[in-house]
Order: structure tokens, then sequence, then C-alpha cells
């Protein structure tokens, strides 16, 4: 099978183009090649596939196997894919994802490759039901405290189509992500699991931030946990309506727009193609 790796602001997929390759078992197949010791090594698998609704469609598995909605790095660079490898040659194009049809618009470099792309992420979903999480179904959960292992975090819950729950914290290059995001990942409020996000409050217009992905671990950067951090900064008074987001690997700018969209823009890069003989 052949693949190619590729990666948003360090968050990184094996990408199958599905027109040429049709993987039989998908789950397993991320589960391998995800493995950074024994597989090629990636925070999951995507497959680029055509779609009746849109130029393209994907599935994104993470690195346990577990289907996810939406991946906003990984749609970034199904973009520069299709425009790269010449599927779809055009500066804007649609994705169908498990989160609904997503306008992007695509940025070529001066070698005329793909370096940066921009992403309509539609309207954040915000009631429990829509996460989902326990409680009222039409509540949303705006700075509710949230009790792990005997301390209590102030949490905002946002789906971008992807369950996102958003922690402020003073000083999140020192927080313990490995030992408080697997608690609120598997906490029992949220049924399908969450994606949990670390964040420190630079200004108004910039944070920086840490993530626990659902079914990976902590990655270098998240888009879709981006786009909650920049509607959580606007629910909570902590942000403007337009961000900037410091990640491990990265930098992502966000703009929760008087349409209701969010829209992301950040880089997408390839980094190499092989064969899978596993
Ligand atoms: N890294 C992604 C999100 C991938 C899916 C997530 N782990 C989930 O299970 O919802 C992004 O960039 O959005």
């Amino acid at each position: 099978m052949k693949f190619t790796k590729m990666h948003g602001a360090g968050n990184d997929y094996v990408y199958v183009n599905g027109f040429v390759e049709q993987p039989e078992d998908p789950e397993g197949l991320a589960r391998r090649v995800s493995d950074r010791h024994f597989g090629i090594g990636s925070d999951g698998l995507i497959l680029i596939l055509p779609s009746e609704r849109a130029d393209l469609r994907m599935r994104i598995f993470n690195a346990d196997g577990s289907e996810a909605q939406m991946c906003g790095n990984g749609v970034r660079c199904v973009a520069k894919y299709a425009w790269d490898h010449g599927l779809v040659r055009r500066q804007e194009l649609t994705v169908e994802t498990g989160a609904g049809i997503l306008t992007l618009q695509l940025f070529p470099g001066a070698d005329e490759r793909i370096e940066r792309v921009r992403v309509n992420m539609g309207t954040p979903r915000l009631t429990r039901a829509e996460l989902p999480m326990t409680g009222a179904a039409d509540h949303r959960a705006v700075d509710v405290e949230l009790a792990v292992n005997g301390e209590v975090f102030r949490a905002t819950c946002v789906s971008m189509g992807n369950p996102h729950c958003v922690i402020y914290v003073d000083d999140v290059e020192r927080f313990p992500v490995a030992d408080v995001g697997p608690l609120i990942e598997h906490h029992a409020w949220f049924p399908e699991r969450i994606n949990v996000h670390f964040v420190q409050v630079l200004s108004a217009t910039e944070v920086r931030q840490r993530t626990w992905e659902r079914g990976a671990g902590e990655t270098l950067a998240c888009g879709t946990g981006a786009a909650a951090v920049c509607v959580a900064g606007v629910l909570t008074g902590r942000g403007d309506r337009s961000l900037l987001v410091h990640l491990p690997g990265g930098e992502l700018r966000l703009e929760w727009a008087a349409d209701g969209d969010v829209y992301m823009t950040g880089p997408a890069t390839e980094v190499f193609s092989g064969e899978w003989r596993g």
C-alpha cells in the first residue's frame, strides 16, 4: 500500500489515496501504521476518498483505531495532497467529513505547491446534547466545575463536529497534560470521550495551547481544538473573536466570524512517501 506522511503544525498522519488503494480494515491499519516503534509513526490514519457530494471525502482514524468526525490539521493536508498530487487543482475546494462538508481555500507557494490552507470549520455546537455530555441536554457547559482526582478545574465544552473540553491554566508548559488529560478524556461526563486542551492566555488575541487528543494522547497541535479554544475564549470573556494560537508544533490563526462560522488558517506539509508492507 502506497502512503504519504504529512503534518499540519506537527500533528502528523499517514495519508492513503483511496482513489487507488482500498484498505480493508482501516481501524486495525491505523493502529499498526501509527505505532512510533513498529509502524510508520503518526497520530493516526487519514483516507482521501471520492465523494458524491463534494470534491473529496476524508475519513480520520486516531492512533488507537477509533474513527473521529473531523481533523482540522488533517483536512488542510488533504487539500494540499489533492492539489500537489493532481486530484483536484482548484484554489477553492470542498471536502466531505463526518462533521459536514467544509470549504477550503488553498495558498500555493513560490514552487506552486500548497503551503497554507484556510478552512471554514463551520458553526460550533454548544449544547450538552450536541457534544455529547451528560446534564441538561439544551444547556451549555461554559466555565463549569469539573472534578478530577480531587482537583477542580473550570471547563468549557465545544463541539466542532468532534468534542472538545477547554481548561485554562496559569502555566501550560509546566502543566501535567499526560496525567490530567487521560482522566478528562475518559471522564463520566463524556460518553464518547473528549479531546482536552490546556490553555494559557497571553492576551485577548494570543494563547498558548497543549492538547491531549482522544484516541491519540498528547499531540503537537489540534486544529478543531484550536477552533474550540477560540470559541471558548469568546464565551468565557477571555479572548477576542480573532486569535493566534501557539502550539508545540506551530501556530494556527483562528477567527469566529460574524457569520457564526469559525475559520482556521495554518500550514500543511508533506514529509515523505513510501510503501507499507505490514
Ligand atoms: N488532530 C485533529 C483531531 C483528530 C481527531 C480527534 N482526536 C478526535 O477523536 O476527535 C485536529 O487537528 O482537529
